[in-house]
């Protein structure tokens, strides 16, 4: 696991900035880019139409703001995404344009980050240099309610958020402000969430997108507000019958004008981590697209100290060890994000393979793991 975490120390961040269309993403990148935090961050701006304007109007020191080309990087730029990465990465490594040490990627506005998210995750050259460290998305404080009414790309923008800022608050009231902050914090009750105006925030909100922040990442407090399970009543264990004693479902979160919905798996008895990667690959592999986050903290049978989970869509990032837990609650917890039409079947399937786990999927993860020792020693 350590060898993990160094690998990641070379991997250069990648920060996505989504948001519906007009809702302030460019707004906030112009505060940004100047700023000591993103002193050395590559830019990449991808918008429809067939003059890209955004890219004019971030005003960044040097050349490293990119345009993307026309069309959208969640469905048909995939491959210019990753060109992007590979040629700045080996133009920088050249001294054609300077060093960078972070990359922000602006969305379109009805981009769905999945798709971005998985295209990182898809390129052996991009996984090997980069890292997905996180999506910070910007709602329209005017117009976001009504939004979520029909456009589920802003719904998935909200659930596949680290941070939510909610815009244009110059033009609402506080009821308005708290309304938004109530709906995001349903869809995704792990996001963290901030007021802005006129794309005036701290840049070192960035600090807090995610755990693995080089260092940062064994701060127990940081680990804890990123899980963000506030509400007790969603970690608080709900037993079906069905589910045996030490295996608590929290009443699943509903909101009522969108198909997402999460739950709270919460285990009292240390876990297997074979068997737990096993129930998380197995819903993966059958419910991938739908569930659109899984977060946790996870106590290790024979193991002192708890281990961070994250899941975007199908993938499953590195297993990252903390040196303590944030508090005297050691239970293990992992948060689901999912589409609410598969809900219950997902929670049954994740809860029957940590009670029956599945003999061959525990099989693969011992070769991976003795493979991995072979080649680290
Ligand atoms: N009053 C007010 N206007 C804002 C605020 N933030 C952004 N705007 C305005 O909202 C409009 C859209 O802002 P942009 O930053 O271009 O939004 P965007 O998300 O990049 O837009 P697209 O790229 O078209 O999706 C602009 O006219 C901004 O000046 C704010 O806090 N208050």
């Amino acid at each position: 696991m350590t060898e993990v975490i160094e690998e990641e120390d070379f991997q250069i961040p990648v920060n996505i900035i989504t948001g519906f269309l007009g809702s302030g993403k460019t707004t906030l990148l112009n505060k940004w880019v100047n700023t000591e935090e993103f002193k050395d961050t590559l830019v990449l701006i991808n918008e429809f139409g067939d003059v890209g304007l955004d890219h004019e109007l971030v005003q960044a020191v040097d050349d490293t703001v990119v345009l993307l080309g026309s069309g959208c990087i969640c469905c048909s730029l995939q491959g210019e995404l990753i060109d992007s990465l590979t040629t700045n990465f080996i133009r920088a490594k050249k001294g054609l344009i300077p060093n960078f040490k972070r990359v922000l990627i602006e969305t379109t506005g009805l981009a769905d980050p999945s798709g971005v998210i998985s295209t990182l995750a898809g390129d052996e050259f991009v996984m090997t240099y980069y890292r997905y460290d996180g999506t910070v998305t910007v709602l329209d404080g005017q117009f976001v309610r009504e939004q979520l009414k029909n456009q589920y790309e802003a719904v998935k923008q909200i659930a596949l958020a680290d941070i939510i800022l909610i815009s244009k608050t110059d033009l609402i009231d506080s009821d308005e402000i708290d309304a938004i902050t109530e709906v995001a914090s349903k869809i995704n009750p792990s996001a963290r969430i901030y007021p802005m105006l006129k794309g005036n925030i701290t840049p070192k909100i960035i600090e807090e997108i995610g755990p693995y922040k080089n260092s940062d990442h064994q701060n127990p407090d940081k680990v804890a507000a990123w899980l963000n399970i506030k509400d007790k009543t969603v970690a608080s264990p709900f037993k079906p019958a069905s589910v045996s004693n030490t295996i608590g479902v929290a009443k699943p979160r509903i909101i009522a004008h969108s198909n997402i919905e999460s739950f709270c798996v919460s285990v009292s008895d240390p876990l297997d981590p074979l068997v737990l990667l096993s129930a998380i690959s197995l819903v993966q592999e059958q419910y991938g697209d739908s569930i659109l986050r899984i977060k946790g903290i996870v106590n290790i049978k024979d193991q002192e100290k708890p281990v961070v989970i994250h899941g975007v869509q199908g993938n499953l990032y590195p297993l990252t060890e903390l040196d303590s837990w944030p508090d005297d609650d050691h239970d293990s917890k992992l948060v689901f994000i999912v589409r609410a039409t598969v809900l219950e079947q997902i929670k049954y399937i994740f809860e029957q393979a940590l009670k029956n786990p599945d003999e061959s999927a525990i099989r693969y993860y011992q070769e991976v793991i003795s493979n991995a020792e072979q080649i680290n020693q």
